[in-house]
This record gives C-alpha cells, structure tokens and sequence, in this order.
C-alpha cells in the first residue's frame, strides 16, 4: 500500500497530511497544523473523521520558525505511521513564475530555477524549498511533486494578466500571476459537485487566511484575482499591506531613505492588521481584543474585501455567488457579517443564524446571491496531483 505525504508551508503556518493512495481519491489518514509559527506555536493533528488526535504546545526550537515546524510534523507522522510507505511527498509552491504551471516533479534544475523566483515571493518560496530539502533528505525513495499557487490563475485574458507599464517587462515576467490557487482550484472543484450550477456562472471566492486574495470566476476558472505580481496586491492581511499607492514607495525611498530591504520588511512583515492595530496578526486576538485600533484594522480589512466584491463583480458582468474559505472566512461569523451587511444592492441577504454557525449556505431567500462557506483543502489537491504524478 503505497502513502502519499503533503507538505503545505504558509506564511505563519504549516499545514501537512498523510494519504493513502488508491483506485479513487487519496485518502487522509491523518492531518496536521502547526500555526503561529514565530509566536505561540502549537501542533494540532486530525483523524480521519475530523477527529482531533493531538493538540500540543510546541518547545520552542520547534516553535520559532519553519524548520522546527516541519521537524516536529515529520516527528509525528513518522511516530504514528511507521509503517508507511511514502512514494511520493507533494509540495505546495508559491510561485510557479511564467514557465511553471501544471504539477511536476522536481528535479535538481526544477528546484534552481524555482529558487530564482524567491525573490517574487520571500514570505513563501523559501518555506516551500526548505520543505522540498526536508522531504528529499527524510525520504530519498520518493518522488516530489511540487503544485503551484499560480497555476489557477494562468486562465487570466490580458487585461487581468498586465500591469500598464511598458511592454518590456511584461515579458519579463513582471505579470497579475495570483495566488491561493490550490485553495481555488479546489473551491470550483467543490461548488462543481455542491451546485453545479452556480458553478457554471460568476462566482467571487474571498481566501481569508493570514494571507487574502479574491478571485473572480467564471465558470469555475479565474478571470481575476486581487493578488498580483508578488503576495502582497489586494487585500491587507496578517503582516502585509495589500494594496498601497506605488508613490508612497517613492515617497518612503526619496524622503525617509528606506532602501528595498527595509520597504520589503515594512510590506511583509510589519503591515497589514498587524501594522494597523499595534497589536497582533491574528484575527481571532483582534476580535477578542477592545482597543480601538484593533477595530479599525477589523474595519480596513473588511472595508477592501467589499470594494474589491463590487470590483470583481464588475470584472465578471455580475454575481450569482459569493464563497468565504481560509482561516478567517470559515470561521468569522462577524468578519462575514461585516463584509456582507448593507449589501442588498448587489443581491447579497444574509441569514444571520447559519452565519452564526458557520453553516454552508449562510444567504437568506431574500437576496439572489448564493453566499457560503466552503473549507478548503489545499492539501487534497496536492495529494490528487502527487498521485497521478507518482502512478505515472
Ligand atoms: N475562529 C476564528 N475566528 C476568527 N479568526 C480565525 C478563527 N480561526 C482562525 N482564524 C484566523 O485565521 C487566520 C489563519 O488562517 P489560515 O488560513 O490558517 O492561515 P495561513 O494563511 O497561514 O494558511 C488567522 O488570522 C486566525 O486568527
Ligand atoms: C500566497 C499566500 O499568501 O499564502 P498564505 O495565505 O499561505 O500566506
Ligand atoms: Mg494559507
């Protein structure tokens, strides 16, 4: 019986999974979160049956950063599942850059070429390498599949794909690639078999995690997404701006003397809910908190999730659906009640008992919008990739 493992390294968390492989989908066997990486981190693991099996304060040598991280879910998986037999390690992976789309394996010349786009995607790239070192060191017998965040995104017509500066760098490469593709992919995959018919129309997906995007589909492929060239375009999130004016750049070069380190770190590290409220990255600290800057970051993000819906919505010639998945999106009540409330304009009504109770279908009868809320599984589209790569 051969086993699949799936490696998936946000920007505060890692997420992993071991499957068994088989005639139909891969099955969990057991799934793991390590979150709060840098901070508090603790290690929660998850049956089968979304029973939780584990949930344990990490020390800190494996609390601080990603490699303790991936070192103590290794640990676990192999403590439980000794016996497994791991074929094939899937990996997420940020950036694809323009060459790299559908999942492949990775090789030594697929790995140095996808190093050079770390500099795209510094809160990540280096995560999901690391991760691909670990794999290869821990398990030399099985094959690594690396799967793309950018890949969804590559169905974006021209307008969606360019910035309007000259051509020359477009083909360079300085392109709207997107990101949370997995998350996507996996979301239209879900709506497909939910309800196929909302499926085939104009549907708004808000990824609300440390990170945030948006992608508009239509007909279960992205036409737009808030993210851009790197992931910091669109929405503010746990540590980065989201959209600013490129003349404040300038503005901080030519007057405050930053240089690109120090406007990277303020972009990446130092924005977002965390830079707006003093306080903290995390949603859930925020909304325990009652410091007023903490409502005013709660207020900001919220404010930029409803003017990018009516973007997209424009983006796709209406909206039959809005779907919310990520950390926050699956489990905000009040984050949804903010984003949707006064949106009857646009069809959105919504039943504020099944909100409450993060329920599937959390739209009332009076508005014409579906709105729900879909848990993504990011791992089980590495895991889907990871197989048919591996059988074949
Ligand atoms: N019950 C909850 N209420 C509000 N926010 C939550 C809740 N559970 C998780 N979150 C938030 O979700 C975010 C993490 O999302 P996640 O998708 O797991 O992150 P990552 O982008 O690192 O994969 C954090 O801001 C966390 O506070
Ligand atoms: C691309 C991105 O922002 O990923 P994450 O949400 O995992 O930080
Ligand atoms: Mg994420």
């Amino acid at each position: 019986m051969s086993h699949l493992l799936v490696l998936n390294a946000g920007s505060s968390s890692l997420k992993f999974g071991l499957f068994q492989s088989g005639p139909g989908d891969p099955q969990a066997l057991v799934t793991g979160l390590v979150e709060r990486i840098g901070g508090a981190a603790r290690l929660v693991l998850t049956g089968p049956d979304g029973d939780r099996l584990a949930q344990t304060d990490l020390p800190a040598r494996h609390a601080q950063d990603h490699h303790g991280a991936l070192h103590a879910a290794l640990a676990e998986v192999e403590t439980r599942f000794p016996e497994a037999e791991i074929t094939a390690v899937g990996h997420r992976v940020v950036h694809g850059g323009r060459d790299f789309a559908d999942p492949m394996e990775l090789t030594p010349d697929v790995i140095a070429r996808l190093e050079t786009l770390v500099p795209f995607a510094p809160l990540h790239q280096p995560h999901n390498l690391a991760g691909v070192q670990a794999a290869m060191a821990e398990f030399p017998q099985a094959r690594q599949v690396a799967c793309f965040d950018t890949a969804f995104h590559r169905s974006h017509p021209f307008v969606n794909d360019t910035f309007a500066l000259p051509r020359a760098y477009y083909d360079k490469g300085v392109r709207r690639y997107g990101f949370h593709g997995l998350s996507y992919d996996y979301i239209s995959g879900a709506l497909a078999e939910m309800a196929p018919t909302l499926h085939k129309g104009r549907v708004v997906v808000a990824h609300l995690g440390n990170g945030a995007s948006m992608c508009g589909m239509l007909a279960g492929r992205s036409l737009a997404s808030t993210m851009g060239f790197s992931a910091l375009d669109g929405l503010p999130m746990g540590t980065r701006s989201g959209q600013v004016d490129p003349g404040v750049l300038l503005y901080l070069m030519e007057q405050e003397g930053m240089d690109a380190a120090a406007i990277s770190d303020l972009l990446y590290k130092k924005s977002g809910l965390l830079g707006l409220s003093g306080i903290s990255h995390d949603m859930r600290t925020l909304e325990e908190s009652d410091d007023p800057h903490a409502r005013q970051a709660i207020d900001y993000f919220t404010f930029r999730i409803r003017r990018e819906l009516g973007g997209l919505a424009a983006a796709l010639d209406g909206l039959d659906a809005v779907v919310f998945t990520g950390g926050i999106g699956e489990n905000s009540a009040r984050i949804r009640h903010q984003v949707c409330s006064g949106m009857g304009w646009i069809g959105i009504e919504l039943d504020e008992d099944a909100n409450a109770q993060n329920a599937s279908v959390i739209s009332s009868d009076l508005g014409r919008v579906r709105v729900m809320v879909i848990p993504t599984n990011e791992e089980l589209v590495i895991a889907r990739a990871a197989a048919r790569l591996a059988g074949g």
